[in-house]
């Protein structure tokens, strides 16, 4: 049997096929020619007892970023595991955001809260060395996960922190960040099981109809915030209104933007 009928054979199984040869080219560590010259020779042994376990785990749902261990986010390779969220492209946007509207700026205190794989954190404090950033998370699981991917990638302007929100911080931060978990249980029933199943609800889901994490850090971002304090936060794209609303009775002499990621959804807003 060849390669090719080998994949072929899983794929018409699988509910996302493509992510058998992505994971095999990753594992395999082959580019994607390296992938289509062998793919009429005869499959090793090694291969194809490789294959059917690939296979059988993403056949359970499993995210293919938990099978391979890594994913790519915004240039920089990361761990991925159970600890954590996988991090999304639409997080990557608000990355790019922030870096456009605060370009110049030196020497700031940033502050990541929920910060997962450390994703949001590490882009930062990669991209601009002078900011010093604190990256937050109530799970210990997640920031050791972080930590592991701060030393991955060789940055050192970043120091974590263990907090349930703003509960273990002091000190006042000039940029406010949060993709928190803002999914609401009754939301559940709808998600696909590569999602519900495996990735942490801590991290997908909030109270108060999802708007619970919103809530905690709206309430408290006046003692946190410095004067010119700016806040960025993920959203989910039917949230931008009420996060708004929130944010609006906290910080009312602020401006507040709902913005749109690249598919035209409301998926973030910018506090300043
Ligand atoms: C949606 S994930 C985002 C992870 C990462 N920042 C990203 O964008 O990929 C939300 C994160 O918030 C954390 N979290 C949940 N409740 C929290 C709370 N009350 N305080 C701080 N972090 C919390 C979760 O453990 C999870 O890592």
């Amino acid at each position: 049997m060849t390669y090719l009928q080998t994949f072929q054979q899983y794929e018409q199984e699988l509910a996302r096929p493509e992510e058998l040869r992505y994971v095999f080219r990753y594992a395999r560590h082959l580019s994607y020619t390296d992938l289509i010259m062998m793919l009429n020779s005869e499959i090793t042994p090694a291969d194809a007892a490789f294959l059917a376990e690939i296979a059988k785990r993403l056949l359970a749902d499993e995210p293919a970023q938990y099978i391979v261990g890594e994913t790519e986010f915004y240039g920089l390779t990361v761990n991925v595991d159970a600890r954590a969220l996988i991090p999304r492209p639409e997080t990557e946007e608000l990355v790019a955001l922030i870096l456009a509207e605060n370009n110049g700026r030196d020497s700031l205190k940033v502050l990541d809260i929920g910060t997962g794989t450390g994703v949001i954190a590490l882009s930062l404090a990669k991209k601009q060395p002078t900011w010093q950033v604190t990256a937050t998370d109530i799970s210990s699981e997640a920031l050791d996960l972080a930590r592991e991917n701060t030393a991955k990638n060789g940055i050192a302007n970043l120091t974590f922190q263990v907090s349930d929100v703003f509960d273990n911080l002091s000190g006042k931060y000039d940029i406010i960040i949060s993709n928190p978990p803002y999914i609401a249980d009754f939301e559940a029933a709808d998600m696909a099981k590569n999602v519900l199943d495996y990735e942490p609800h801590l991290a997908l889901f909030a109270e108060n109809d999802g708007f619970a994490i919103y809530q905690k850090i709206a309430e408290k971002s006046a003692k946190f915030l410095s004067q010119t304090g700016k806040i960025y936060l993920e959203i989910g794209y039917l949230q931008g209104a009420r996060v708004r609303q929130i944010f609006k009775e906290q910080l009312p002499e602020k401006r507040i933007r709902v913005l749109k990621d690249l598919s035209g959804k409301d998926r973030m807003i910018a506090i300043d």
